[in-house]
């Protein structure tokens, strides 16, 4: 590279910055100076150092063969420095082409090995690709020369979603706007109609005609995206019966109860526990109880709305969240729960077959408490409640007196049809 500049100065100083017509007149001038002073002043010279004509004609014939002799040394000598100056040039220029010609060769084996493609794009609303290197069919599908200026397909086309597009399009515009580069991920569908992932890192830059244009690379990362999916999803369900975990069901709760004081309506928290359960555990075995845990987990979740969410929140203890219920309905979607876990009897390995009951408390907001803490405490006591008073029941948790009260204060009901 430094020396493809070294070589470019050269060329500039070689080659003369004048222009041939020029440096043409200026020899001829030099030439009708030393000629006009010749003529003007040799004869005298001569005829007032030789007087003698015989001398004279001899000598005038030695000077003008002087004369030719001079002009022919400085004609050869000028001619002899040209030539050599356009040698160099010559050989300047060839290792120049040369030099370029092995930069595109590098370029272009880097361009077409990149893991996914690099583009050169108009920032309009269909990105139009003005390049695009050939990773572009292992990357999208389509080859080259189907993308570039939208013969084939729009680049447009090729993300997913409209509103994706537009997001896209306010990234980009914020970082030109800040003449930084900018870096996207968005999902791409390609030829064959599957969904990948893609990296994208550009920069805006001015192209020979002064237009903005977009250049940049584009990668899959489907595999990492995928990835990180599994990640999330680990760090949010629990690993046994893919409910999710107690964190993730204390954030959901959380954002219920902010999203039913916002909307101004109810919203109701099941809490669950198995009945002796440690008796499955201890007469059929661990793997047996996991099982009836599994089973169980599923039974709920397929018994209730999309919306509402189960999750496990330890040992077999659950919880359901059912957004816009009030307590009536509270009530009987707990009840109808209690109903068919307690009808369904569940197969084990071993070819027999175990029934279980469970225990459930029921809170309502804003009826039981106003906030996910005196919800929880309020279901799981009115839960406890259902333990003592014999299991396999359900029971509404109790109204606290004022809505300051502390969660101390919710105390459960003695009854499954209380619904204070
Ligand atoms: N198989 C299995 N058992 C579990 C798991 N988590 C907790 N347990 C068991 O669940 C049982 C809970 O027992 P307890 O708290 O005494 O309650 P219970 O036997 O259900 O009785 P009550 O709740 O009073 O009706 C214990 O035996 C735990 O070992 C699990 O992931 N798998």
């Amino acid at each position: 590279m430094a020396s493809f500049d070294v070589d470019k100065r050269r060329v500039r100083r070689l080659s003369d910055q004048r222009g041939p017509v020029r440096r043409a007149l200026w020899a001829a001038f030099i030439y009708v100076l030393f000629g006009t002073v010749w003529v003007a002043f040799s004869d005298r010279l001569v005829e007032h150092w030789f007087p003698a004509s015989d001398a004279l004609t001899v000598v005038q014939t030695w000077k003008g063969f002087l004369f030719v002799l001079l002009t022919g040394a400085v004609l050869f000598a000028v001619t002899l420095r040209q030539l050599n100056k356009d040698r160099k040039l010559l050989r300047l220029q060839h290792n120049q082409r040369q030099a370029l010609r092995k930069r595109e060769r590098q370029l272009s084996v880097l361009m077409d090995n990149l893991p996914g493609m690099a583009y050169r794009c108009r920032f309009d609303e269909y990105w139009t690709m003005l390049f695009v290197s050939q990773g572009c069919e292992r990357l999208t599908g389509y080859r080259p020369e189907e993308l570039v200026n939208n013969r084939s397909v729009p680049f447009a086309d090729l993300i997913a979603g409209e509103d994706i597009n537009e997001q896209l399009t306010g990234d980009v515009q914020a970082a030109l706007e800040k003449e930084e580069p900018f870096s996207l991920e968005y999902p791409l569908i390609r030829k064959d109609g599957r969904e990948i992932w893609v990296w994208e890192r550009g920069r805006g830059v001015e192209d020979d005609g002064g237009e903005l244009v977009l250049e940049g690379i584009v990668l899959d990362i489907s595999d990492r995206k995928a990835l990180e999916d599994e990640l999330e999803e680990l760090a949010i369900r629990d690993p046994l019966t893919g409910l999710f975990n107690r964190r993730e069901t204390t954030r959901l709760l959380d954002e219920e109860v902010k999203r039913a004081k916002r909307y101004g309506r109810s919203m109701a928290v099941l809490w669950i526990d198995f009945d002796h359960f440690k008796e499955i555990n201890d007469t059929h075995g661990h793997a047996a109880g996991d099982r009836v845990l599994v089973s169980t987990s599923q039974l709920l979740s397929e018994s209730v709305r999309s919306v509402d969410i189960v999750g496990r929140f330890g040992g077999e203890e659950f919880v359901i969240i059912l957004p816009e219920m009030d307590v009536r309905e509270a009530q009987e979607t707990a009840e109808r729960l209690r109903q068919k876990v307690g009808d369904t009897r569940i197969s084990l390995d071993n070819g027999e077959s175990v029934r279980l009951t469970i225990s459930v408390g029921v809170a309502v907001y804003p009826e039981h408490g106003i906030d996910p803490a005196r919800l929880c405490a309020a279901a799981d006591r009115a839960m406890y409640s259902a333990k003592t008073e014999g299991r396999n029941r359900v029971v509404m948790a109790v109204r606290p007196m004022s809505a300051e009260e502390t969660t101390d204060t919710l105390e459960p009901s003695a009854s499954n049809n209380d619904k204070r």
